[in-house]
């Protein structure tokens, strides 16, 4: 019999979850936000550029995952949504940031006062490839300014956190850790896990 890390007495997990993303910065940062709080194993993988709205993309990017993985993953999609453009580009962002870069990106708020926008982050956990995925939202609010502080995380350099000096690229890591989507999201997913008291076999 295989053995059990026991978390709880929850639903038992034939395996660890598997985080699944093609971006090694994410993986970099929901490594430093869990911690030991919840075993993952990571897996490389580019699963589709969806269209939609950002919960289904995600929930629909969890489904092929898990299909892949056959087992448990959890996944998120990332989008950067400007107010004055009704939360476009959205999860349409990487495309944006591939073709006009931060430049272009500020250009197109030129014909707008408002530069408010905000970061979101969707997580979506599904526990099999015939389970509906479960999602947890983050969002943390701001605006976009000229691009300042190191060129290493998309969109990071234009993009200054409400209540902050600084852009997401200028902050240490783990001053952005504590207010970013991403954490906020994932304070979710370890409540959720924590409730939940899941058994994993190793
Ligand atoms: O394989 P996946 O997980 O989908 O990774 P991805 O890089 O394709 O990511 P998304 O589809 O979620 O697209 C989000 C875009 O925003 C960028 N991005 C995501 N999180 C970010 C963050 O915290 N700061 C800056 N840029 C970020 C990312 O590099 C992409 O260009
Ligand atoms: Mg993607």
């Amino acid at each position: 019999m295989a053995a059990a890390r026991i978390l709880g007495s929850g639903p038992v997990l034939s395996r660890p979850v598997t985080f699944v993303t093609g971006n090694a910065k994410k993986l970099e940062e929901v490594r430093a936000i869990l911690g030991q709080s919840i075993p993952f194993q990571s897996l490389k993988l580019d699963l589709p550029e969806l269209q939609g709205e950002p919960e289904d993309i995600s929930k629909e990017k969890a489904r092929l995952a898990a299909k892949q993985v056959n087992g448990p993953v959890l996944v998120e999609d990332t989008c950067l949504c400007f107010n004055s453009l009704k939360g476009l580009p959205g999860p349409y962002i990487k495309w944006f940031l591939q073709k006009i870069g931060h430049e272009g990106l500020n250009n197109m708020l030129l014909a707008y006062e408002d530069k408010s926008a905000y970061a979101l982050c969707v997580f979506s956990l599904a526990l099999g490839p015939n389970e509906e995925p479960l999602t947890f939202l983050g969002q943390t609010p701001g605006k976009i300014v000229l691009p300042r502080g190191p060129n290493d995380f998309g969109w990071d350099p234009i993009f200054q956190p409400e209540g902050y000096d600084q852009t997401y690229a200028e902050m240490p890591k783990e001053e952005k850790n504590k207010i970013s989507h991403r954490s906020r999201a994932l304070a979710l997913v370890k409540d959720h896990f924590a409730e939940t008291g899941y058994v994993f076999k190793t």
